[in-house]
């Protein structure tokens, strides 16, 4: 479904150049749910508006189901963001109309695009679980309401692909418990792929992938150890450690990521010496610095 290859994505302010995605590489397969974590800066927003066709990458290859998004015209970006993508937002007041009820919100997308269905908007309230909310207007429901009612939205024009950046940002852990609840049901009975940013890692266990993000490059991927478990027993508050196997990521010519605290703890600065051992590779502090440096 998506493919991200040597993504680079750079902001330009006054002199100033902010590299925020550096050659970051991706992939997530159809019906997918997958979270990426990071720290703040580490460039996650910046890749989930890229897929979301809200920001141009400036390099590299980005590809989602059919639709080339360093190459895409202006046009088609607008077909693709109307027909191809739902996103969803920590702060849902980005998308809800306060004044309207949250039916008449899941249908304002429709209308915009042409395409009214009051059936698919109800049915939609009713699997995220404001059935008897539905004629309720917005200011009327909780914060976690319209959350649900902005996941409704999200999906008012049938995408393929759901992108949710902090969904449960602005929730408490009930609530939080119910949104991926909802997301793990859209992913099994509509197949939809989902991808979820976050940097709250007790979101890891309730996904079957979780890709960590590092200075702008994908370095650490987390895969669940029973992919057969039963995802409706809510695993929360594992870590990504406990209820997935890790792996470093190493790109297609070879490059990896290692942890910062790793070099500092055996004092590696840009140079290491790294030795094949048969059935393992060991990376370790220069023997002979001086030597390397005049080399
Ligand atoms: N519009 C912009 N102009 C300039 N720099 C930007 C812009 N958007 C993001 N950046 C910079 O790019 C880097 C990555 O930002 P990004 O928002 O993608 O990180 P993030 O991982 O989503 O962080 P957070 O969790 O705090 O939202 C940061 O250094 C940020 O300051």
């Amino acid at each position: 479904m998506i493919t991200c290859e040597g993504l680079v994505k750079i902001y330009k302010a006054d002199d100033l150049e902010v590299v925020a995605l550096q050659g970051l590489n991706l992939s997530v397969k159809p019906g997918e749910m997958m979270a990426i974590i990071g720290n703040s800066g580490s460039g996650k927003s910046t890749l989930l508006n890229i897929l979301g066709g809200l920001d141009r990458p400036s390099a590299g290859q980005v590809q989602v189901g059919p639709w080339n998004l360093l190459k895409v015209s202006d046009d088609d970006l607008v077909k693709y963001k109307r027909d191809t993508v739902g996103f969803i937002w920590q702060n849902n007041a980005r998308n809800l109309l306060p004044f309207l009820t949250a039916l008449e919100n899941v249908e304002m997308p429709m209308m915009f695009s042409g395409k009214l269905d009051r059936a698919y908007a109800k049915q939609l309230l009713e699997w995220v679980g404001l059935k008897d909310r539905m004629h309720n207007k917005l200011q009327q429901l909780s914060g976690g309401e319209q959350q649900r009612v902005a996941i409704a939205i999200s999906l008012s024009n049938r995408p393929q692909l759901l992108l949710a950046d902090e969904p449960t940002g602005s929730v408490d852990s009930r609530t939080s418990d119910i949104i991926m609840d909802i997301f793990r049901k859209f992913n099994r009975e509509l197949g939809l792929t989902i991808v979820i940013v976050t940097h709250d890692l007790s979101l890891a266990g309730k996904v079957d992938r979780v890709v960590a993000i590092r200075d702008g490059l994908t370095s650490t991927e987390f895969i669940k150890r029973n992919p057969n478990l039963d995802h409706s027993q809510p695993l929360g508050g594992q870590t990504p450690e406990e209820a997935h196997e890790a792996f470093v990521v190493v790109d297609r010519v070879g490059r990896l990521q290692i942890p910062k605290e790793y070099l500092s703890a055996l004092a590696i600065g840009d140079k290491a010496t790294m030795e094949f051992d048969g059935d393992k590779i060991v990376i370790t502090k220069p023997k002979s610095l001086e030597e390397d440096e005049t080399a």
